[in-house]
This record gives structure tokens, C-alpha cells and sequence, in this order.
């Protein structure tokens, strides 16, 4: 095993935050990728790599040991269900997973729920005992009640403000969301030191609790 840590970033919405909490930490990454195509992103000083990946892909990569440690979000660990550690919570990213429906919505038998989180959601309703038929989609899914494909659908709620346009209303909150840090087990053991110290520095830069 090389001593460069590897990171595992997601692209997309976590990246700026991320990037502002490691360069605050004293590990200066760009905050901006708009301009590159570069997928992998040395740290100038420091034995360490960015590798940016799509972010339902992050757990994959770290679980694989090609990333020692990951950011992802807490969404993306239930549903993928990967075999890594998770080490702290650092709370950016900030939404909720939620059941959302129509305002007037009514209980019917086996109705069908659409998401992008089809484990997270056959769970829920098992747990509840209710019997659904999950539909998965990969992206706006609020269409899916709208247009009549699903009954409700699970998804996550940040503003609120894609309900309010589009006439939903949040019904149950499943759980909440931020970003976490997470860890390749093998790694975990054998590159302790260096991923200790980039825990102890994080924490030094952000009121996060560990897990
Ligand atoms: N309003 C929000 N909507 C969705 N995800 C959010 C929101 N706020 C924070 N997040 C977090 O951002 C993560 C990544 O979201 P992002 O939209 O960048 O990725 P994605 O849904 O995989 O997009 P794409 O499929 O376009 O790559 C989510 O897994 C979640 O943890
Ligand atoms: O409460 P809000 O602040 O409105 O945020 C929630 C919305 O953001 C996410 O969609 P995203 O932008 O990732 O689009 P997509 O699901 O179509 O990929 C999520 O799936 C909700 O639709």
C-alpha cells in the first residue's frame, strides 16, 4: 500500500462545501471544478489525492480500498449499504429524506411510492408494515405523483421550495441527512495515522460530532 491518502470527493453539490472545509483545515483544494476535466487532484504539501467521483459512487471506491477515505452523503451510505467505516459527520449538505405526496392523498392498497432510494424506501415501509410497490427513478422525481406514475415518492427536502412549486407536501421525515467522512477498513488500519490526523483536523474547524 503507497502512503498517499486517497480521497474519495463526490462532484456535484457536496464538492464546494467539502473543498471549504478541507481548505480550512490547512488542505487547500480547489473550490471550484467548473473549469478542469482533471479527475484526480493532488494536495500540494501533503501526501494526498482527490479523486472526483460521481457521488453515488463514493461508498464503491472506498469500500474497494482505491480510496482510503470518502465524503459522502448520509443518503447515498443507507441506500448503498457499503462495507466501510464512518468516522465523523461533517455536517454540511445539510437536508432530509422524506415521504412526500399530493395534499390530497389517500391511503390506497399497494400503492406505488417513486425514488432514487429504493432500499432506503422498501425499508421504511417494511419497518411500517405497509405494503408498497417502489418504482425507481433517477431524477425529478416529485414528476412522478404529479403525472400520475406514483402515489407518493420518497425523496430529499432541503428548502422546500421544489414542493411549494410544484404543489407537494411533505408527509413523514425519514431521517436526516448531512455529509460524512468515511473509511476503507483495511486502510483504517494500516494509514491510521495519517486519517487520524485528518480527523483531529477537521474537527479543529468544525463544531461536528463524532460518531
Ligand atoms: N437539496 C438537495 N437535494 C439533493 N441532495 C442534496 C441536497 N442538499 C444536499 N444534498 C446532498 O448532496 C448529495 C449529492 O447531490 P448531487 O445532486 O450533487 O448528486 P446526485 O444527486 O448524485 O446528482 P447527479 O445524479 O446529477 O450526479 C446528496 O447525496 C445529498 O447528500
Ligand atoms: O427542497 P429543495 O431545496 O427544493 O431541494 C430538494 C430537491 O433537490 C433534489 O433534486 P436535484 O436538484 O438533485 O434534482 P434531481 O432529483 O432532478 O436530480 C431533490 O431530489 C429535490 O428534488
Amino acid at each position: 500500500m503507497d502512503d498517499i491518502l486517497k480521497v474519495a470527493m463526490p462532484k456535484g453539490r457536496i464538492y464546494k462545501q467539502a473543498a471549504k472545509l478541507f481548505t480550512k483545515a490547512g488542505l487547500p483544494i480547489p473550490e471550484d471544478l467548473e473549469e478542469g476535466r482533471r479527475l484526480i487532484i493532488p494536495v500540494p504539501g501533503a501526501k494526498m489525492e482527490f479523486i472526483l467521483a460521481k457521488p453515488v459512487d463514493v461508498p464503491t471506491y472506498v469500500e474497494y480500498g482505491v480510496a482510503d477515505i470518502g465524503v459522502v452523503g448520509k443518503d447515498v451510505l443507507m441506500e448503498e449499504n457499503r462495507n466501510v467505516y464512518e468516522l465523523l459527520d461533517l455536517g454540511i449538505a445539510r437536508c432530509r429524506m422524506s415521504v412526500i405526496g399530493l395534499p390530497d392523498w389517500k391511503q390506497v392498497i399497494n400503492p406505488r411510492v417513486a425514488t432514487k432510494y429504493p432500499n432506503v424506501a422498501s425499508q421504511y415501509f417494511r419497518e411500517k408494515g405497509q405494503q408498497v410497490e417502489v418504482i425507481k427513478l433517477n431524477g425529478s422525481i416529485e414528476l412522478a405523483p404529479l403525472i400520475g406514475l406514483a402515489d407518493r415518492i420518497v425523496d430529499m427536502v432541503e428548502t422546500g421550495q421544489t414542493l411549494k412549486e410544484n404543489g407537494l407536501v411533505e408527509q413523514e421525515e425519514i431521517f436526516q441527512i448531512t455529509s460524512r467522512l468515511i473509511a476503507n477498513r483495511v486502510s483504517y488500519r494500516m494509514k491510521n495515522e495519517s486519517i487520524q490526523r485528518l480527523c483531529d483536523m477537521l474537527q479543529d474547524v468544525l463544531p461536528i460530532v463524532k460518531l
